[in-house]
């Protein structure tokens, strides 16, 4: 099939790729000149593991192809699919702009039927707008569809080529048969359903699965109190077919582009009509306080953070991403400057986007070139991204190079057998603390 994707973000260009890996013609577009140019030379503007090989190859092949000729794009294909950015307004409203101007810039160069698929997420009601800008524009025929993409960054590959379903949503049987031919090769798990329940299908998801992490973050605190260990609540309780295993990992709370933005976007959807979302509130409300835990347990540990030396291991929003958007990691690290902390702070993949986007003015953080320049001396060790590098370091080595020995594992990834063996005071997230401190003057 021939296929034109707008956009060419995480969304985009590894649906394109995957596209193009199953043997249809893909055009990959975005308005964004030096981003096509980067592509063409065969380099990915963003860090997605293996999907750099994957797009050389498809180039190579002949089957897929970048360009900022929107129209040629249009025009050659016959599937077009919008995977362009939805962020949020001041308000937490979806911004519908980048939408609106794909649709009308659609119609304008529209040459007969084509399958319009909106990838974006989008609020209840935007397919709807989307027709009708497109047919603002054309009297050619043509159908929209969406079909919400599940994707996770730092697997989007894997979990593109292996989706748990495909949701379907139109009034159109012609565009559904269409776009059924286009995943068969993916799943048989499709959901075909009107427009407004694909569109809602998006949103319950990650707003559900929002809600499962700071369900368990809320146990964890509590874990921490009555001296119960969060891991095991979760494996009891994620044997129960009913609840299941994933999301219910406690740590300091979610980010990234999208729980963020789109639980954000549901309270103002729910809240345009009235609807007092009041769970979802307290989901974004419980996620945000999460981020302070880290805090807390420096001020329990060291007391003032005036000119102590804190090392941080992470600054994306979770591994195996370059992606910097709501990381944790902000917050906390804006809160340790503002507390006069002394910063040193590593990330093996984030680092230079982080900087880039949150302190480019910033002087007084020391960005380290190496995960062991940054616990080097440090009062406190604390861990907000589980990057492998990390999860495998030597915990001896840690203690020895420190000064302080005090490690915040905001993600719970070393075994608590193993730091027992160390001289580390060890605070993790819902579990057991190890060699508990509250000498001030340790460090
Ligand atoms: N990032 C994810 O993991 C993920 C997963 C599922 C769904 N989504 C949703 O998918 C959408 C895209 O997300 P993303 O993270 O890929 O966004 P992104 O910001 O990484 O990429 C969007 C791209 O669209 C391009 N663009 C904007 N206007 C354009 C236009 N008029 N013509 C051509 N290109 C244009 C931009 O230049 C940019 O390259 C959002 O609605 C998001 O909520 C994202
Ligand atoms: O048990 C868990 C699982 C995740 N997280 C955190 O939750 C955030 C999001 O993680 P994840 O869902 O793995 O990554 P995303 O790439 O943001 O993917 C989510 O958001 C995408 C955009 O809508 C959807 O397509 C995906 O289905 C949905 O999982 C990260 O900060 C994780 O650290 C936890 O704290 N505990």
């Amino acid at each position: 099939m021939k296929i034109a994707v707008i956009g060419t973000g995480y969304v985009g260009l590894v649906s394109g790729v995957c596209f193009a890996e199953l043997g249809n013609e893909v055009i990959c577009v975005d308005k964004l000149s030096e981003k096509i140019a980067m592509l063409i030379a065969g380099k990915t503007p963003i860090y997605e593991p293996g999907l750099q090989e994957l797009m050389i190859r498809n180039s190579n092949a002949g089957r897929l192809r970048f360009t900022t000729d929107f129209a040629s794009a249009i025009r050659e294909s016959e599937i077009v699919i919008i995977a362009v950015g939805t962020p949020s307004l001041p308000n937490g409203e979806a911004n519908l702009e980048f939408i609106q101007a794909v649709a009308s810039e659609i119609g304008s160069v529209l040459n007969g039927y084509k399958v319009i698929v909106t990838k974006s997420t989008v609020p209840v009601g935007t397919n709807d707008q989307v027709v009708n800008w497109i047919r603002e524009q054309t009297a050619q025929p043509f159908d929209v569809a969406s079909v919400p993409e599940f994707l996770r960054e730092g697997t989007a590959v894997r979990d593109t080529l292996n989706p748990d379903r495909i949701v379907i949503g139109t009034s159109s049987q012609r565009a559904a048969n269409v776009l059924y031919e286009l995943h068969r090769p993916l799943t048989d798990q499709v959901v075909q359903t009107d427009i407004r329940s694909a569109e809602m299908i998006k949103y319950a998801s990650n707003a559900f699965l929002a809600t499962k992490i700071s369900f368990i973050n809320e146990i964890a605190n509590i874990c921490e109190k009555v001296e119960a260990n969060v891991e095991e609540v979760a494996r009891g309780m994620g044997l129960d077919s009913r609840i299941g295993s994933s999301f219910l990992r406690a740590g300091i709370g979610y980010g990234g582009s999208c729980f963020p933005k789109d639980t954000q976007a549901l309270i103002q959807i729910a809240g345009n009509l009235s609807y007092d979302f009041k769970l979802l509130k307290s989901v974004v409300e419980v996620n945000k306080l999460q981020r302070g835990s880290v805090l807390d347990k420096l001020h329990e540990t060291l007391g003032n953070l005036q000119g102590r030396i804190i090392g941080i291991w992470g600054l994306a929003f979770k591994p195996g991403t370059d992606d910097v958007r709501e990381a944790p990691a902000f917050d906390i690290i804006q809160r340790l400057l503002d507390e006069g902390a002394e910063l040193k702070v590593y990330d093996p993949i984030a680092q230079d986007n982080f900087r880039q986007v949150y302190f480019s003015d910033e002087t007084s953080i020391n960005w380290c070139n190496d995960m062991w320049d940054v616990v080097d001396n440090s009062d406190a060790l604390c861990l907000l991204t589980e990057w492998d590098c990390f999860v495998k370091a030597d915990l001896e080595e840690i203690d020895l190079r420190m000064h302080g020995s005090i490690l915040i594992d905001g993600r719970n990834v070393y075994r608590l057998e193993d730091v027992s063996k160390t001289g580390l005071h060890y605070y993790s997230v819902g579990r057991p603390v190890i060699n508990g401190q509250l000498d001030h003057t340790l460090a």
